[in-house]
This record gives C-alpha cells, structure tokens and sequence, in this order.
C-alpha cells in the first residue's frame, strides 16, 4: 500500500519513512559501491570507509568513540546482545538483573530466557505516569547485581524515564548500565558519558533511517561476550557482511535527526499539544503517560467503553494510522503490558490508542483527526453494551 495524498499516517512510533537526503546517501551502495567492506580492492574500500563515517556520525550523536559503536540488525538485536553478552560475561560476578516492568520486549522476553538459563531478574514497577524511581532500583541492588536496563523513553506512552540518575546509581555501584534508547534518538538529546551508560541501542527506522537495521553502542573496557559468531567484521564483535546502504543511511539520519532535535521538537510539541486538549475534550478520555516527561510525538490515550482494536478499524476506513499501543502488540489481543503496569484498570485498558507524530504531520492532519475521532467514538459506545445511558446519543 502506498501513502496516498489524503492519508494521515500517525504511527510514527512503529516506524517511519526513509528521509529523500537518506534514500540518497544509500542508493549508490546497492549499485556502482556494492563492494564487501572486507575486500581489500577498491570497491571493497569505498564501502570500509563509507562504515567508518557512518559509524563517526552515529558516535557522535551519542557523544561516543567511534570504536565504541557497533552496527546490528536493529533495536531488537542490540537489545538481545547487551543483556545477553553482559549477563554471560559477568556472571563469575552474579547472576542479578534489574530492569522494569514496561520494557520493550526485546528487552522483556530476553530476560525471560535469561531467567531461564539460571539469571535472576528484578522487574521494577512503575507509578501511573510509566515512571521508574530511581530510589526504586537503589534499593533492588544486590551484591550480586550485574546489570540493570532501564529504557530511555517508552515505545507506548512515550514517559522519559530519569536515566541520567539511575546510570549514576549504577556507576556508584560498579554495576553496568544498559539504556534501550530506541524511541528517543532524535526528541532527547543523549550523552553517554553524562548519562552514564554503558551499553545503548538504537534503531534506524525510528527516526527515518532504514529498517532492519540498528547499533549498539558499548562503552571501551565493557565485558561483554560477542553474540554473532562467525566472520571478522565489527572488530571480531558481530560477524556478518555489513549491511553497507542501510549503515550508510543509518548515518545520514542519525546525523540529521540529531542535529535537527530542538527544531523538531518545538514543531512535535504544539501539534501533541493541540491534540491532546482536542481529544480530553471527549468525555470519559484519559491521558496515558507523563503530562510533561514524555516524548515531543507521543499521544497515548484511552477511550473509556469502547475497544481499540475497532476503532482502528474505522480510523483506517478515514484514512488514518495510528496503533492501539506497540507495533507487535496490536495482532495480540492481550492488553498492553505498559498500561496494565500503569495502573489502567482492565475494563478500559483495551480503549487506548497510540497517535505517534512525525515530520509529515501538519497541523491540517491534526485537526482532520480531531474531527473524525469523536464521531467515531460516539459511534463504538453507542454500539458497546458497555456504555452507560449519559454516553450514548441513539
Ligand atoms: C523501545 C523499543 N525497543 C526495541 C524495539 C525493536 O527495534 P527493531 O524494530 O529495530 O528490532 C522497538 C521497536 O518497536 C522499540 O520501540
Ligand atoms: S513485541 Fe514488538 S512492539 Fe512489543
């Protein structure tokens, strides 16, 4: 299916479109520059040296060494090596882990098998924003504590968790720190080295690079064990051919993402800001999330009565995108791990719809929301057997 004209795409949580400077950059790797990084003939250079600027911008996104950065197969991947390989290398030390209950679940079910390979994993609760304390994972340390992931922002209700202070918890602790920082590249400038953290995954497609594509951003002197075995590349730590046109465009939109941040967010911050007063003004609406630590793009909201499965339907029907939370979720019909965390009570938790902005959006397609969605929630609740009597109109 192609983006027609009339449509409104609002999932840009999911994922985004590749950016035309992108597309550029990438397209001259998958045809005269096709050359394997590993040959030591011309084309095979051409593609070495067009890594190693990639990798330049991606460090210096993060405030990182280049020879800090390694290039995965996404946020995904990233996220299974730096639990993975920092569990296994560590584990002479201890075998505990700390993360939250509203991780990813490239986070989550990792450590699940982690758990089941004999790790032991503390999973942090949250309050009603999606918040973790930092006084929470103070006081779940244990002597034998050896990693703690905590992500930076929330895939689903967009909260900024406050990583700076838990990286320093973590630090004053000798305990590795590891930030999934998939949603935020691009809305929250990052420091590794303010921040304090050791490992750090990202993803091209979030920010309007290529899919499939990601990197994981280790900190020198880190023990960590390799997790693709096999050929030399990425300094013997992932071993695969790179996937040049995508690491390329990976660089591009880094560096562009990056360096457009303020100018971005200032623009993402007043259309949040217009919809979500437009859509508290339906009657028996909940904002999901932080009011003000969340992410410029985020609108997480729940409907009560109704179910937000349908209510994509007819919002597809209208032409417009959007999630009822994260992308592999909504073929699931078991209610979201991250409202159920945030305390959204079962009966209405299933009401919730994710709208996630991005640089196509205008104010135009805003207001188009806003007058499309309360028809459409009308609709439901008066079709739900659910609605009480002052909800419905027929
Ligand atoms: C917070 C977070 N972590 C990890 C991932 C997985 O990234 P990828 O799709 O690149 O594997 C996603 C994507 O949905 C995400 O939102
Ligand atoms: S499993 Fe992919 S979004 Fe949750």
């Amino acid at each position: 299916m192609t983006i027609k004209d009339k449509t409104i795409y609002m999932d840009n949580s999911a994922t985004t479109p590749v950016r035309k400077e992108v597309v550029e950059e990438m397209l001259p790797y998958m045809t005269e520059n096709f050359g394997n990084p590993s040959s030591i003939y011309e084309i095979g250079k051409i593609s070495k040296h067009a890594i190693d600027k990639a990798r330049a911008k991606v460090a210096n996104a993060l405030g990182a060494k280049e020879n800090e950065i390694y290039f995965t197969s996404g946020g995904t991947e990233s996220d299974n090596w730096a639990l993975k390989g920092t569990a296994f290398a560590n584990r002479n030390k201890g075998k505990h882990i700390i993360t939250s209950s509203i991780e990813h679940h490239a986070v989550l079910h990792t450590c699940a098998w982690l758990e089941r390979q004999g790790f032991e994993v503390t999973y942090l609760p949250v309050d009603k924003y999606g918040m973790v304390s930092p006084e929470e994972v103070k006081k779940a340390i244990r002597d034998d504590t050896i990693l703690i992931s905590i992500m930076l922002a929330n895939n689903e209700i967009g909260t900024i968790q406050p990583v700076e202070e838990i990286g320093k918890i973590a630090k004053e602790n000798r305990i590795y720190f590891h930030t999934d920082a998939v949603q935020a590249i691009g809305h929250v400038p990052i420091n590794v080295k303010k921040m304090n953290i050791d490992l750090l995954s990202l993803s091209g497609h979030k920010f309007e690079g290529p899919k499939g594509c990601g990197a994981l951003y280790i900190r020198k002197g880190t023990k960590i064990d390799t997790f693709l075995h096999g050929g030399a590349q990425e300094r013997k730590q992932r071993a695969g051919t790179e996937n040049v046109p995508s690491i390329v465009g990976l660089g591009k939109a880094i560096e562009l993402a990056t360096a457009e941040i303020e100018e971005s967010n200032k623009t993402l911050l007043e259309l949040r800001g217009h919809l979500i007063k437009g859509l508290l003004k339906i009657p028996k609406t909940h904002l999901n999330g932080h009011p003000t630590q969340r992410l410029a793009n985020n609108v997480n909201v729940t409907f009560e009565y109704i179910e937000g499965e349908s209510l994509l339907l007819l919002l597809n029907a209208n032409g417009i995108f959007a999630s009822t939370g994260s992308a592999c979720n909504s073929s699931s019909l078991e209610p979201s791990h991250v409202l159920t965390a945030c305390g959204v009570p079962h009966e209405i938790v299933h009401g919730s719809l994710r709208l996630s902005l991005g640089r196509m959006n205008s104010k135009k397609d805003v207001d188009r929301v806003l007058e499309v969605l309360p028809e459409i929630v009308q609709k439901l609740r008066n079709m739900s057997p659910l609605t009480t009597k002052e909800y419905r109109t027929i």
